[in-house]
């Protein structure tokens, strides 16, 4: 009887090369604006942990996304077990052997866990309920976990929610796991265990897709890293290589490759230094909110007159939360904002702007604007009830549509009328219309929340110049970005924001790429 070949062949065997269980062949996908996979070229080894890496939007989504059915190549194939598939749907892709495991789980809260192994598999008709839970039993022994089949999923931590989901992949024949951020909502000590699970799934051959934002997970966990940047595949550091570095080698080596190190500063950056020696205009001291997700822990930043102070940061580190509570919109814990002279923590939303504090929403349709009521009354949202707009209770239409005309022009909202509604815009005339209602008047500080997200080439390059044109009339700025090319083409200094607080502030001289990078991948100097 022949003995079946290994799943990873020995690398000192040249005659067996290891086989991709598959392959991405130089998949490119384009959404409007933007290509979020640019020709890539991706093999997925049985047995190994494949980390990918990037920053926000360097296109991990949107590669894993094409392997477990979410997404098709606009060119390029996809190969499994050396033969071209095509993977149209989730359903498809659990066919073809891929299950995916995403951050927030997808089980059914109110049901048990074997409810659940049930739920929309092949014996949901006809429910084998001993055969289910001889099959789960035997894949719990086989990977090391134990779950109690009876428990109710809403009772389980999230840890132990995704062993389900990975027990129920498992079930269902998977071959390879998609593990897209699966450890961002986990404590330290779940992802600890979601890492040894992963090490133990690769014993059985299993490959496994790693998405996260932690560099020390990925060298811990990972046997071959690929790194992407702005849609492209910047390198791939595979498994003997990167053994052969050492943790501090490869990581010197991934944040160059993620962030683009030897790029030095972007090409049209043109570095702008607050007037020297000027007196912070804007002090934040020991700012701390509640939040369940992610609670802010005692910010202290402060912002010159004319300082374009970049808070960088991997999305949902707590800028969110800073930046709500800053303009009022969320209740502080702790803390103290002064703004030239005066404290605003004890006011609200229109006094804060009363005083000059403006924060324009990266949220523009949800809470930034009202879809259906007209460009005029949008552009005075925050405003209503104010002279000379409104007199005793009445609106005055002259004032409102003169002001509206007024910023329709200065910002160039390209629209029919001022009595369009807001919500008929497109999002780069829409986000026109928040600048012009939150850089006009007696602004004094701005807090821009990623301002140019989801905007074409052309409002994107607008809006930064207005965010400068705001710091060289001698604003205070904040710049939440998830964008670190922004960040360092805007920015005096950039601060960065992880797990709720501020981990580091640099100037933004030439080493603060590489230093920011860091600060970002949780890299402690
Ligand atoms: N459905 C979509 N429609 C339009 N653009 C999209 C869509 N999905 C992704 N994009 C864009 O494609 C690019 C790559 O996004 P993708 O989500 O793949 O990045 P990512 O590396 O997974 O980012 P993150 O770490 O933030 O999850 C981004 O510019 C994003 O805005």
């Amino acid at each position: 009887m022949t003995q079946p070949a290994p799943a990873h062949p020995p690398h000192n065997d040249p005659s067996a090369a290891p086989r991709p269980i598959v392959t991405l062949d130089h998949v490119t996908k384009r959404f409007p604006g933007v290509v979020a996979n640019d020709r890539v070229a991706f093999d997925l080894f049985p047995g190994e942990v494949h980390v990918l890496l990037g920053e926000n939007g360097a296109g991990k989504s949107t590669l894993v996304g094409m392997l477990s059915g979410l997404q098709t190549p606009d060119e390029g194939g996809i190969l499994i077990d050396h033969r071209e598939v095509r993977i149209a749907s989730p359903a498809r892709a659990l066919e073809l052997g891929i299950g995916t495991v995403f951050q927030h789980s997808m089980l059914v809260p109110s049901l048990s866990v074997a409810d659940n192994m049930a739920l929309g598999g092949p014996w949901w008709s006809r429910p084998d309920r001993a055969g289910v839970a001889r099959r789960m039993a035997q894949v719990c022994a086989d990977i090391g976990v134990t779950i109690d089949p009876a428990a109710k999923v809403g009772t389980l931590s999230l840890g132990e929610q995704q062993q389900v989901e990975i027990v129920r992949a498992l079930m269902r024949g998977s071959r390879v796991l998609i593990l897209d951020e699966a450890t961002a909502m986990l404590t330290p000590k779940g992802a600890e265990d979601l890492g040894a699970l992963m090490g133990r799934l690769t014993r059985l051959g299993i490959a496994v897709v790693f998405i996260t934002h932690k560099l020390n997970e990925a060298l811990s966990f990972g046997n071959r890293i690929t790194v992407l940047r702005l849609g492209r595949k910047v390198g791939e550091i595979a498994p003997e290589r990167l053994a052969a570095l050492g943790p501090a080698a490869a990581t010197a080596e991934i944040i160059r490759l993620m962030f683009g190190t030897d790029a030095g500063a972007p090409a049209d950056a043109a570095p702008r230094r607050a007037r020297p020696g000027a007196a912070p205009l804007l002090v934040i001291e020991g700012l701390a909110v509640d939040d369940p997700a992610v609670p802010v822990e005692r910010v202290d930043l402060a912002v010159a007159p004319g300082e374009i102070l970049g808070l960088a940061g991997i999305d949902g580190n707590g800028q969110k939360q800073f930046a709500e509570a800053l303009a009022g919109q969320r209740p502080l814990r702790a803390g103290r904002i002064t703004l030239a002279g005066t404290s605003l923590e004890r006011l609200d939303v229109g006094a804060r702007r009363a005083h000059g504090l403006r924060y324009v929403t990266d949220d523009r349709l949800g809470e930034g604007t009202i879809g259906g009521f007209a460009i005029s009354l949008n552009l005075l949202l925050k405003q209503v009830g104010e002279s000379p707009f409104w007199r005793a209770g009445f609106d005055q239409p002259e004032a409102i549509a003169a002001h509206a005309r007024r910023l329709v022009g200065e910002f160039d909202v390209r629209t029919p009328s001022i009595e369009t509604p807001i919500g008929k815009l497109s999002g780069g005339n829409i986000q026109k219309a928040l600048l012009a209602r939150e850089l006009s008047g007696a602004a004094k500080a701005v807090i821009f929340a990623k301002p140019t997200y989801g905007l074409d080439v052309n409002n994107i390059r607008a809006t930064r110049q207005r965010i400068r044109e705001a710091a060289d009339r001698g604003l205070a700025v904040i710049l939440i970005s998830t964008d670190l090319e922004e960040v360092l083409e805007l920015s005096d200094r950039i601060a960065v924001m992880s797990r709720g607080a501020v981990v580091g502030v640099v100037e933004n001289d030439a080493a603060a790429r590489g230093r920011v990078g860091e600060l970002m991948s949780g890299v402690t100097a």
